[in-house]
C-alpha cells in the first residue's frame, strides 16, 4: 500500500472546511496533517510535511493560499469561489514555473451537479432558450454562484459550437436587475432563503416545451466525494484542471 496523502485543508473552520476535515480524516488513504483558519501562517503547511491542499477559504483570500502551495510544489484541490479568468491565467503561468504540480479548482464537488451543467451544456444546442436560476443560503458570500457561472460557460461553448443563436429577449426591464446577471450571454437569476443549502435549476425552453434540469444538495457531505476523488487526482494531473468534469469520464 502507498504512504497516505499528507493533507492540508484552509478555511478548516468554516461549512465545507469543518466537512472536508472530516473526510480527509475518515479516509484511510489520507493524513490530516494540517488545519488552517484565518490568520494562520501558511508555512504552518509546510511545516506540517503536507503534500496536499485543500482550499475552502474565501475568495478574498484563495488565490494567495493556492499560489503559496504551488510555489512550494505542494498540489492543491480548491474549492472556493472567485477564480475568474485572469487569476486562473495568472495560476496557469506560475504552474508553467512549477512543472509536475497539479491544481483542481471545482467550482462544484458534487458529482450530481457537474454532471447536471454537463447535460445542460449537451441539451442546450436544442432548445431556443435557457436560463439559469441558482438557489442558496443565505450566509454564501458571493453571488451569482461559481457554479452558475461555470455551467454558464459550457452552455454558451456549446451554443457557440453549433451557432445558435442568443435566447430571444424583448424585455425592457423597468428596474436594474430584474432579468438577474448575464454571463457569457446566459441570464443567471440568484435567490438567497433560509433553509436551502445550494440547488439549481437550468431551464431550457423551445416551442411548446420545458426541459429542467435540477441538482440538490442538501447536505455538504455531497461535496466531499468530490473532494476525495480530487484529491486522489490531482497529483496526477499536472497544471491547471478547472472543473471536476476533467478528471471524470462524461463520454463528451
Ligand atoms: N466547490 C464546491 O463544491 C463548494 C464550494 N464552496 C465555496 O467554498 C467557499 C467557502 O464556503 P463556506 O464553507 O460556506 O464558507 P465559510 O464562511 O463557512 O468558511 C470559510 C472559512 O474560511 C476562513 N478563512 C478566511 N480567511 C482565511 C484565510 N486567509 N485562510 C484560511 N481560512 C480563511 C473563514 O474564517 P472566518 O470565519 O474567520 O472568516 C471561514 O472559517 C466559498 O467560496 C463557497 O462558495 C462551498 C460549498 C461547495
Ligand atoms: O457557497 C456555497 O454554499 C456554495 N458555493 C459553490 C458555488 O458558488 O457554486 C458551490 C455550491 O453551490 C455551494
Amino acid at each position: 500500500m502507498s504512504a497516505p496523502l499528507k493533507v492540508a485543508v484552509l478555511g478548516a473552520s468554516g461549512r465545507m472546511g469543518a466537512e472536508a476535515v472530516k473526510a480527509v480524516d475518515a479516509a484511510t488513504d489520507m493524513e490530516l496533517v494540517a488545519a488552517l483558519g484565518r490568520g494562520d501562517k501558511l508555512e504552518a503547511i509546510l511545516e506540517a510535511g503536507a503534500t496536499h491542499v485543500v482550499d475552502l477559504s474565501v475568495p478574498a483570500s484563495t488565490e494567495d493560499n493556492v499560489r503559496f502551495a504551488v510555489t512550494h510544489g505542494l498540489h492543491a484541490v480548491v474549492g472556493t469561489t472567485g477564480w475568474d479568468d485572469a487569476k486562473r491565467e495568472s495560476l496557469t503561468n506560475l504552474l508553467a514555473e512549477n512543472p509536475g504540480t497539479g491544481v483542481l479548482i471545482a467550482p462544484n464537488f458534487a458529482l450530481g451537479s457537474v454532471l447536471a451543467s454537463a447535460f445542460a451544456a449537451t441539451a442546450a444546442r436544442y432548445f431556443e432558450s435557457v436560463e439559469i436560476i441558482e438557489l442558496h443560503h443565505p450566509n454564501k458570500v458571493d453571488a451569482p454562484s461559481g457554479t452558475a457561472v461555470r455551467t454558464a460557460e459550457l452552455i454558451a461553448a456549446e451554443r457557440a459550437a453549433a451557432g445558435v443563436a442568443a435566447s430571444p429577449d424583448a424585455t425592457e426591464t423597468q428596474l436594474d436587475g430584474a432579468r438577474g446577471a448575464v454571463v457569457d450571454g446566459i441570464h443567471v437569476h440568484s435567490v438567497r432563503l433560509r433553509g436551502l443549502v445550494a440547488h439549481q435549476e437550468v431551464l431550457l425552453g423551445g416551442e411548446g416545451e420545458q426541459l429542467t434540469l435540477r441538482h440538490d444538495s442538501y447536505d455538504r457531505a455531497s461535496f466531499m466525494p468530490g473532494v476525495l476523488l480530487g484529491l486522489r487526482t490531482v497529483a496526477s494531473r499536472p497544471g491547471l484542471t478547472y472543473g471536476l468534469d476533467g478528471y471524470l469520464e462524461l463520454g463528451r
